[in-house]
């Protein structure tokens, strides 16, 4: 079974494990509590680092893969990155959200930067929020759907001073996805389909871990 950490990140910017080994809703509830105490500090949820995903095997749903390109931040097992000026990021959270043995496409709508280019649909972690908790409110509002997230590929990204992405498995709960916000289209692609679209080009990193999540039997994206 998947253990999760609750990580804490201090006035510093430091960031560590304050609890390990936990079920996910454990280590949510203990986190809302620290976070409840009202000390300037901040809490949140990820999933416990294993072997396998220092080594970038990928099983299928359920086990994590590796993902990294030559912009990535490092260690996937790291509890977050720092900026230059020793500050936290801000994390961005997209979400590979599948469903049927597909996963979805979203093509932005704006900035000019990325308009017309191809992402994982998601946004910017609110203060407080884990990133599960970021990414299934994002897909409500983005796209109109109840998500669970359930894994997060190894991988990070700077898109910006200042401004990370990570990048979640998701499963669609309930809902038709619908282009509310940020997106014009979406697309559902298959594991033979995943090179169809252009992606945005720190989302391409994960796209032979994705494939290999779709039909594990697959070798390469495409
Ligand atoms: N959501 C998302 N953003 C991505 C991906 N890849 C990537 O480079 N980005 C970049 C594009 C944007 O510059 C930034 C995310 O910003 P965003 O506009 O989605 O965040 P947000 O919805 O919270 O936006 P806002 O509150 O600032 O309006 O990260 C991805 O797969 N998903």
């Amino acid at each position: 079974m998947d253990t999760f950490r609750v990580m804490r990140q201090d006035d510093n910017g430091n960031r560590f494990p304050v609890a390990d080994g936990l079920a996910r809703d454990e280590a949510e509830r203990l986190a809302a509590e620290f976070e409840a105490r009202g000390h300037k500090q901040l809490y949140w949820v990820e999933p416990t680092a294993r072997p396998m995903e220092a080594t970038g095997s990928v099983g299928g749903i359920g086990a994590a893969a590796d993902g990294q390109d030559a912009t990535a931040l490092g260690d996937p097992a790291d509890p977050g990155a720092t900026g230059a000026s020793g500050t936290a990021n801000r994390i961005v959270v997209g979400g590979a959200l599948i469903h049927g043995g597909r996963v979805l496409a979203a093509r932005r709508s704006a900035p000019a930067e990325v308009a017309g280019r191809w992402e994982f649909p998601g946004g910017k972690a609110e203060p407080g929020e884990t990133e599960p908790q970021a990414l299934e409110r994002e897909l409500l509002e983005e796209l109109g759907v109840r998500a669970r997230a359930l894994q997060r590929l190894p991988g990070a990204w700077l898109v910006r001073p200042g401004l990370e992405l990570r990048l979640w498995v998701a499963e669609l709960l309930s809902g038709e996805p619908r282009p509310l916000e940020d997106h014009d289209e979406l697309r559902w692609l298959g594991p033979g389909e995943l090179a169809d679209v252009d992606w945005i080009d720190h989302d391409r990193a994960v796209l032979p871990d994705l494939a290999r999540l779709l039909d594990p039997a697959r070798q390469s994206p495409a």
